[in-house]
């Protein structure tokens, strides 16, 4: 995809919870640019097979589903429960879903001026040519911890151990699928949010962008 030399497309990939949408925002909101969670619309494949009972080993069934996209509230709570995250992890590593996914995330990657996405496979699949790449991590424990704190903010009762048995789960599922799996990829930036405050991660994944957008693209990419 061509992109013009004004254009910033960022990319920003990272484990469940590790702070990848906090810092994918408040990058968007800096430089005016829209921004896409992808993960949302792994979730809303996920949505959709759950609410109509669907099959969740079934890679056609989750493609026919992709039909469906418009009908998904991108508010809805049920979107961000614990349930339909672990369905997404499932079915995300369908190759037939992930090509069904692939034009409208390009589309939106080349935009006139850029875009912020975030996800699993930004820099690696969906937007190779990004200005600036961030793999943003956090200990599993860390991430667990944050998970936890959006639950109980939700009125959901669950026990730490429970969720960061479901960190591991989808990191090692979403780490080892044969396709597109989550990956830093070799020209990204790594930021550990662990040790750092919302507020620290922001202004650190800033820093990283301007520096990487100062010296532009490595030669040959
Ligand atoms: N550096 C941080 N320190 C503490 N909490 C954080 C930090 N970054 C994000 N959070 C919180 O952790 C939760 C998950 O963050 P989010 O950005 O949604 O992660 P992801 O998109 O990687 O799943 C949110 O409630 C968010 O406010
Ligand atoms: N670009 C993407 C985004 C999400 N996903 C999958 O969708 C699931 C939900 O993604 P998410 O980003 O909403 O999850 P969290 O990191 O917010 O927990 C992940 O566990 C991934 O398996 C993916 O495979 N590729």
């Amino acid at each position: 995809m061509a992109q013009s030399s004004r254009s910033t497309l960022i990319a920003v990939d990272g484990p469940a919870a590790s702070g990848k949408g906090t810092i994918a925002r408040a990058l968007a909101a800096h430089y005016g640019l829209p921004h896409m969670d992808t993960g949302v619309l792994y979730r809303s494949v996920a949505l959709t097979l759950v609410r109509f009972g669907g099959d969740f080993d079934n890679e056609f069934e989750a493609v026919r589903a992709v039909a469906q996209l418009g009908q998904v509230d991108p508010a809805d709570p049920e979107l961000r429960s614990e349930v339909v995250g672990g369905v997404a992890s499932r079915i995300s590593a369908f190759p037939m879903l992930r090509a069904a996914l692939f034009d409208r995330q390009r589309a939106f990657a080349g935009q006139d001026g850029g875009a912020v996405l975030d996800g699993r496979d930004i820099g690696t699949v969906i937007a190779p040519e990004a200005s600036a790449k961030l793999y943003v991590t956090a200990s599993p424990e860390a991430r667990a911890q944050r998970r936890l704190a959006e639950l109980e903010a939700r009125g959901i009762s669950v026990h730490y151990a429970e969720v960061l048995a479901d960190i591991h789960a989808r990191d090692e599922r979403d780490s080892h699928r044969d396709f597109a799996p989550l990956a830093r990829a070799a020209d990204a930036d790594l930021l550990d949010t662990s040790d750092l405050t919302v507020d620290e991660a922001i202004a650190a994944a800033l820093a990283l962008v301007e520096a990487r957008l100062k010296r532009g693209l490595p030669s040959g990419v």
